[in-house]
């Protein structure tokens, strides 16, 4: 098959007859329906989620082909809340986004899309010796999901959005000369949450995954949206909508923080 894309020919509905799993029994992203999900007091008080991310001193930022990229070399860690006691460090961070405000995020809530999902990718440190030990085991990996609406322009996106037009084609590269603190790329609130047992949902859509996706969005100016749109895919076409639809629940259940 082609390489796996988002369009017509290689997009979400081809991805199956590659990677078997895309009908799998824990895919991602899903809709979640906020009436269904259960609070769980016991990701609250003690066990809260904590992130403690060291600020990176240079950015790398990578088009994959299929997304911008920034890759992390300082050591980040995540824990508690779904994750009990497992420390889980910071990869990398990506982002999916529409053509137009109106789509762009992968998870949707009670059938809401959101323009933009920025991801932030973590690896089970605890229990693995590296990421690619991780990718595939079932508690392998963490990923928080935050959505982004149109609004003020988020400062701390703003070494990425402003380096876009210099990393228009797939594989392109670049490192800059900058700090970044992953935590101020985060909600303001990061108690409100949904978690659920998921996976990547690119290819190979390994079923490795604990979703953590932020009940608050946080805002990127339009400008900061478009920066993401005018860049260049492995096609050469304009990536745009490069998100999975939501995949079926199955028997899973989606948990919340909050009431
Ligand atoms: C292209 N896929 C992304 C890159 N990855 C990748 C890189 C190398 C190997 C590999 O599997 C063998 C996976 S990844 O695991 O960092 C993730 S996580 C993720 S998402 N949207 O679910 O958060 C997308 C990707
Ligand atoms: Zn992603």
């Amino acid at each position: 098959m082609a390489h796996w894309g988002y369009m017509t020919t290689n997009g979400p509905s081809t991805w199956g007859k590659d990677f078997p799993i895309a009908n799998g029994e824990r895919q991602s992203p899903i809709d979640i329906v906020t009436t269904a999900a259960e609070y769980d007091s016991d990701v609250l008080g003690s066990n809260a989620l904590s992130t403690n991310y060291t600020p990176e001193s240079e950015v790398k930022l990578v088009n994959n082909g299929h997304s911008i990229m920034c890759q992390i070399t300082k050591k980040g860690v995540l824990t508690g809340g779904p994750l009990g006691k497992d420390e889980y460090r910071l990869e990398q961070f990506h982002l999916h986004w529409g053509a137009e405000d109106n789509r762009g995020s992968e998870h949707t809530v009670d059938g809401k899309m959101y323009a933009s999902e920025l991801h932030l990718v973590h690896w089970n440190a605890s229990k693995y010796s590296s990421f690619a030990d991780a990718v595939q085991k079932p508690d392998g990996l963490a990923v928080l999901g935050i959505f982004i609406t149109p609004g003020v322009a988020c400062n701390q996106f703003k070494v990425i959005s402003d380096n876009c037009g210099k990393l228009k084609t797939s594989g392109a590269e670049m490192t800059v000369d900058t700090t970044l603190d992953p935590t101020l790329l985060l909600p303001s609130n990061t108690s409100d949450y949904w978690t659920y047992l998921g996976s990547l949902t690119t290819p190979p859509l390994f079923e490795s995954v604990t979703w953590i996706v932020f009940k608050e969005p946080v805002e990127y100016s339009k400008e900061q949206l478009l920066a993401l749109r005018n860049l260049v895919d492995s096609d050469g076409n304009h990536m745009q909508d490069n998100y999975r639809p939501p995949a079926a629940l199955k028997q899973r259940k989606v948990k919340k923080t909050f009431t």
